[in-house]
């Protein structure tokens, strides 16, 4: 299989438990079709972007059976029982279809629904040149308190320097599933492809990615996704970022 551009790894498999109900949260219709068809179609609009797999849950009835989506190709595969794994599953069936290590892939949740493809092109600009791969991210802008006992605070914890880790999350294929296999054989769950390369002693670099692309997590959420790809959709971005 063609190697040439970026592959973009969207994990779907979950259960969407913080969101509750019968239907995963990656099946919730936003604006006539689920997160999940959001997700792959801001990915695959990028010309950098040469395919997408998909990680589905196990018996998954709701995935509608695409090889193809926008003239590029679709591939799928069973995810695992934590995000990591399912990532991992995804990386593993591109190299089985040989897929290079050494092409960049970008891991995106199926549950953000709201990616601008000029975000995808700043990240995979900054992967290329990192050495050590790259993530959307947004800094931290509000006051942070530390819980003591009960609702009580404790301390009021500096700010500066620390960011929301949001995806895609781009590095080469080969350096990510190595650091996904060491994390699971050291015990260690990671909640972001990023940590995974930290933990191998990689410095990912950080850059500023548009805030309203935003995890659906909780009902709240998929409210303001409705808002935010209305708005986006009827009057193209008003918020520009440097
Ligand atoms: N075993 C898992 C767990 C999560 N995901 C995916 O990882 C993304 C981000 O995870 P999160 O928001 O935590 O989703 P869920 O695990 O579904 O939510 P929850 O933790 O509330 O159950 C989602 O697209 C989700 O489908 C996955 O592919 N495989
Ligand atoms: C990868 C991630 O989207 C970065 O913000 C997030 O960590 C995944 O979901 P979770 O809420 O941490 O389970």
């Amino acid at each position: 299989m063609s190697a040439a551009g970026a592959w973009a790894v969207v994990p779907a498999a979950g259960r969407g438990a913080r969101f509750g109900g019968e239907v995963p949260k990656q099946y919730l219709e936003l604006d006539g079709q689920p997160l999940l068809f959001h997700a792959i179609d801001a990915l695959l609009s990028h010309p950098g972007v040469t395919g997408v797999v998909v990680a589905l849950a196990a018996g998954d009835e709701r995935w509608p059976g695409w090889s193809t989506r926008m003239g590029k190709p679709v591939l799928r595969c069973t995810g695992g029982s934590e995000r990591a794994h399912s990532v991992l599953a995804a990386l593993e069936t591109l190299s089985g279809e040989g897929v290079d290590d050494d092409i960049l892939v970008l891991v995106h949740d199926a549950a953000r629904p709201n990616l601008d493809t000029r975000d995808i092109g700043t990240l995979l600009e900054a992967a290329a040149s990192s050495g050590d791969g790259a993530i959307l991210a947004a800094p931290v802008r509000d006051t942070l308190k530390r819980a003591g006992a009960g609702d009580r605070i404790a301390s009021t914890e500096p700010r500066e320097h620390l960011w929301r880790a949001l995806t895609p999350q781009a590095f080469r294929l080969g350096a990510l599933a190595q650091a996904l296999r060491q994390a699971e054989a050291s015990g260690l769950a990671v909640t972001d492809e990023a940590m995974a390369m930290e933990h191998v002693g990689a410095h990912p670099r950080l850059v500023e990615g548009r805030e309203d692309n935003i995890k659906v997590t909780t009902p709240a959420d998929l409210a303001l996704a409705a808002h935010l790809l209305t708005r986006r959709k009827g009057a193209g971005s008003t918020t520009e970022y440097p």
